[in-house]
This record gives C-alpha cells, sequence and structure tokens, in this order.
C-alpha cells in the first residue's frame, strides 16, 4: 500500500441476496484528496461508503483502510467519520445541543460554536434539529462528522438539498480538511459540485468501475463532445465550422431562443482548427464552452445514460 494512501481497496463484492451491489470493485484514495464517487441510481455508491464507514463488510476483496486491513468485523478504525443515508441527529435537541452530546459521547472538548460557524448553522444554533431543512441537517451532520477531526471524510450525497451558501460551507469545510492532509470521498449526482471539489472521480455502473482517475482524463481530447460558440460574427462562423474536418454543426442542441449560439460537435484538434481559423479571419471569439461537461459527457456515455434521458 502507497503509504498516501487512506484507503486501498483491490476487488470488492457485496451481494444482498441476487443482487450484486459490488462486483470486484478497486478504489484507491489518497491523502490530502477529495475523491467523487458518481453513478447511476444503484450503482453501488452507499455500499461502497457504507464499507469504508464499516457498516457493513465486504463478502469477498481486500479493504486497508487509514493503513489498517479491514476484516470480518464491523468497526471502523479511529480516524473515519462520516455518514451514508442522513446524518443520526438527536431531532429534539438544538444544534448546539446536538453536536455537544456527540462530543460528550466521546469525551471530547471541542468548540461548538467554532463547528456551527463553518458550516454556517450559527443563526439557528439554539433551534430543535427536528425543524431543519434536508440541506440544514445535512450540514449540521457535517459538523457533528467534524467532531473526531477525521482523517478519512466519507459522505453520502452531503450536497443534497444545499442552497448556494450552504454549498459555499461545505464546500470550503471540505477543501480545508483536504489541505489539512484528511482523505474525502464523497458521492453525487451533481457533476459540477463534483467538478468544483474533487481532483479524481470514481464512476460506477451496475457495481463496477467504469473510470477512476483524475478529473482532467476525462476531458482529454479523444472524448467527442458538443461545445457552444457564440462570435462576433456567427454567419461567417457557421460557414467557416461547415468546411472544418471533423466537425458538425448540431443545431439540435441549440438553447431555445438563443439563436445567436453556434453549437457544434468535435474533438478538440478539429475545435482548436475552427477556432484558428474563426480567429485568423479577426471574427471575435465571445464565448466558447462545453454543452454538458466533461464529466457529465463521460458519465452518460460510459454508465450508457445518454439515450435514456
Ligand atoms: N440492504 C440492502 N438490501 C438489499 N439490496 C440492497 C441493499 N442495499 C443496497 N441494495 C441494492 O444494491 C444495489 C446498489 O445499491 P446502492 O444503494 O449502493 O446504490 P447507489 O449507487 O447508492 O444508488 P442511489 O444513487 O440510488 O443512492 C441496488 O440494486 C440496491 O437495490
Amino acid at each position: 500500500m502507497n503509504t498516501s494512501d487512506a484507503v486501498r481497496a483491490r476487488a470488492i463484492t457485496k451481494c444482498f441476496g441476487d443482487v450484486v451491489a459490488l462486483d470486484g470493485v478497486d478504489l484507491d484514495v489518497a491523502y490530502g484528496e477529495i475523491h467523487g464517487l458518481v453513478g447511476p441510481n444503484g450503482a453501488g455508491k452507499t455500499t461502497l461508503l457504507g464499507l469504508l464507514l464499516g457498516l457493513a463488510v465486504a463478502d469477498e476483496g481486500d479493504l486497508e483502510i487509514l493503513g489498517r486491513p479491514i476484516g470480518r468485523a464491523l468497526a471502523a478504525p479511529d480516524g473515519i467519520s462520516g455518514f451514508v443515508d442522513g446524518p443520526g441527529l438527536y431531532p429534539s435537541l438544538t444544534a448546539r445541543q446536538n453536536l455537544a452530546a456527540l462530543a460528550s459521547l466521546r469525551g471530547q472538548t471541542v468548540d461548538v460554536d467554532d463547528l456551527l460557524a463553518q458550516v454556517g448553522l450559527s443563526d439557528v444554533a439554539d433551534d430543535r434539529a427536528r425543524g431543519f431543512s434536508l440541506g440544514m441537517r445535512q450540514r449540521l451532520g457535517l459538523a457533528a462528522a467534524l467532531l473526531t477531526k477525521p482523517r478519512l471524510l466519507v459522505l453520502d450525497e452531503p450536497a443534497n438539498g444545499l442552497d448556494p451558501a450552504g454549498k459555499k460551507h461545505v464546500h470550503s469545510v471540505l477543501t480545508r480538511l483536504a489541505d489539512e492532509g484528511a482523505a474525502v470521498v464523497l458521492s453525487s449526482h451533481r457533476m459540477d459540485d463534483l467538478e468544483a471539489l474533487c481532483s479524481e472521480v470514481t464512476i460506477l455502473s451496475a457495481g463496477r468501475v467504469v473510470f477512476t482517475g483524475p478529473l482532467a482524463k476525462l476531458s482529454s481530447a479523444d472524448r467527442e463532445l458538443a461545445y457552444r460558440l457564440v462570435t462576433s460574427d456567427q454567419k461567417a462562423t457557421r460557414e467557416i465550422a461547415e468546411n472544418v474536418p471533423g466537425l458538425r454543426i448540431d443545431d439540435t442542441q441549440t438553447p431555445r431562443g438563443q439563436a445567436d449560439v453556434l453549437v457544434v460537435s468535435g474533438l478538440v484538434p478539429a475545435l482548436d482548427d475552427l477556432v484558428a481559423r474563426v480567429v485568423g479571419k479577426g471574427i471575435g471569439v465571445r464565448e466558447l464552452a462545453p454543452v454538458v461537461s466533461p464529466l457529465e459527457a463521460a458519465f452518460l456515455e460510459l454508465t450508457e445514460q445518454g439515450d435514456k434521458r
């Protein structure tokens, strides 16, 4: 095991009766890394996160967490925290009391107010958790997970229900934790969140890993993407695009009511060719971006979801 790895999973299999939830899964997560787990419903994300948290054991395969082999026992090593299926909170206690109670159960002394401020819940510190929205519960759950100063933080869909302010708090907490050397593994259906947060992603489909590695690898030159392009002369740009080898104009993807947007599909070299020709004619490029992000495109392609939309 690489000493910089917080998680090393090899050939992990987990079945529930006839259902194969995980089928030979490998996963490596380094310290200081925020690793995103993505996949369609039922792909096995929660099952895998549950194994990392010691909530279940694998049927087959090897799992090492924080340098220690995980055997058959249902117990996570110290240094791991997080939650799957929503955080466990005391509904009748306030946010502050929830954190204080958890800290005292563990014999810890913590600055509860600082934790609440980190997740942006200072204003509702004395409100009962019972009345909290999903996003507020997620944030309180994150604060609770931070009580133990984890070296591995495992979160199942932490972005669920978060408003933009909540998202900002959660992102900055997770980024700081990773900067301090902890490993973070989280699942999400929100590609924009994963792209903003994660350096590495693993895409699961029907219990198998269909991609794992740096996000940048997904935007590599060998995947055809659709791009939206706005220039200072759309008519001339269209004529130029029609003559670029390997490039297609795709009017079916032009956003409704935005006729000034030209959508072209192709590999990166064809796009580079188009931009060079457009600029060469003295036409200004005002906007150029993928219609769907490289991660979303790879997700749809690798999990064969594209034609089900
Ligand atoms: N306790 C269980 N008993 C029976 N089947 C289960 C159990 N937990 C998970 N499964 C099955 O295992 C498969 C993987 O489920 P899992 O919850 O890990 O997927 P997921 O990727 O987290 O999905 P989602 O995005 O919908 O949360 C599914 O077919 C699910 O029905």
